[in-house]
């Protein structure tokens, strides 16, 4: 990626030349508050990590240390036959990953190459274009709360800060995204939202089947109704091995849909530490989220993970997240706690989701506050 010459921070923000910056106040203020976001920070010549950027030695991410993921996690599942003859075995398949990782890769899933493809350029003519218009999205300035510019998770609240910039597009109808969705990533993303639907409702429809103790009418429905589309950035990083581009952690959604480009760089932990989920061109990644695991009452997989920052090369991720509505209530299917094993609690999603964005990534922790 080419790096712009002219530095767009401020010459007085670092005491000893352009490519080291010593106030972390001010550098808060650009990348955060002024839209700089990692990638302005990068743009403007850096050559070393700001302070706030380096991550202590236990949350760090070395390469060589992960551990042979074929133990852990199956061969991308095959959905051509899902929710049709033959698909029983397909859904078997879908349920065993969700209980053993909570991750597992999905081929032939009705979703063109191409518009993969699309997307990730898409995302990258999102995250090139000037500050300015970037800056136009941020919380607080965005035309449309459901749309909105940023960097790390919670930058207010972590002490460490991640190298990664985002868009998130939360999607309502038609007529609010084809209105405030930037016109760099608009159409191509209602697209591969509409073209990922089928799925999306095959995968969760097999996985709460698969519980075994029967689905209410519109159920499914309602655990899917809301989803959001981001487009994460993480620009090259002088030095990947000192920070993080997410810190550990599980997501909020049902679903997690994750279309990764080939750099790779997402570790899931497991019992004896943490497995890549290597880049397969063509598929994408699937992850249970909080709500799911909530749902089958600790039976699906929340899985903590993290990734590293991206070394020489920028990368790009572009996760769906698949949610019900603020005002639907989740909690643990009725017939799988009829003897009195809830491990969860019955509460409303808006609740759960207020708490998880109420603090920075911090592992499995979320889940605490549905615990029983
Ligand atoms: O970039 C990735 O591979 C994963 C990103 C992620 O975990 C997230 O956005 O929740
Ligand atoms: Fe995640």
């Amino acid at each position: 990626m080419a790096l712009v010459l002219e530095n767009p921070f401020p010459k007085s923000l670092s005491k000893t030349g352009p490519t080291k910056f010593s106030d972390d106040g001010k550098l808060l203020e650009l990348v955060v508050k002024e839209g700089y976001g990692v990638k302005g920070m990068v743009d403007s010549g850096i050559a070393e990590l700001p302070q706030r950027y380096i991550h202590p030695p236990h949350e760090r991410i070395v390469r060589k240390e992960a551990i042979d993921a074929l133990c852990y996690l199956a061969k991308p599942i095959d959905l051509s036959k899902l929710g049709r003859e033959g698909g029983e075995e397909v859904a078997r398949a879908l349920c065993e990953s969700a209980e053993k990782l909570g991750f597992f890769q999905v081929v032939n899933h009705g979703v063109p190459f191409e518009l993969l493809e699309s997307m990730k350029c898409a995302t990258k003519r999102f995250f090139e274009m000037p500050v300015e218009k970037k800056a136009m999205y941020l919380r607080g300035k965005t035309p449309c709360p459901n749309v909105f510019y940023g960097t790390s998770f919670a930058p207010d609240k972590e002490v460490c800060l991640e190298w990664k910039d985002y868009l998130s597009m939360i999607y309502m109808n038609d007529e609010e995204a084809l209105k405030y969705w930037p016109e760099q990533c608009r159409d191509v993303s209602l697209e591969y939202l509409k073209k990922c639907k089928a799925m999306i409702s095959g995968i969760l429809k097999g996985l709460l089947e698969g519980l075994g103790v029967g689905l209410e009418e519109g159920a499914l429905e309602a655990y899917m109704e809301a989803k959001a589309v981001n487009l994460n950035y993480y620009p090259p990083c002088p030095n990947p091995e000192l920070t993080v581009g997410v810190g550990r952690h599980s997501d909020l959604a049902a679903l997690t849909v994750l279309l990764q480009d080939e750099i790779g760089g997402l570790y899931v932990k497991v019992d004896k530490g943490w497995i890549e989920i290597s880049p397969v061109p063509g598929a994408l990644v699937i992850n249970v989220g909080d709500t799911l695991e909530i749902l089958s009452n600790g039976r699906y997989k929340s899985a903590e993970h993290r990734v590293m920052a991206s070394g020489s090369k920028e990368r790009v991720s572009i996760p769906i997240f698949v949610s019900p509505r603020p005002h639907t209530m989740i909690g643990p299917l009725p017939g799988l706690v009829e003897d009195g094993k809830a491990v969860y609690g019955r509460l409303l999603f808006g609740e759960y989701m207020a708490n998880y964005f109420g603090a920075g990534h911090q592992g499995k922790s979320s889940l605490d506050f549905a615990r029983i």
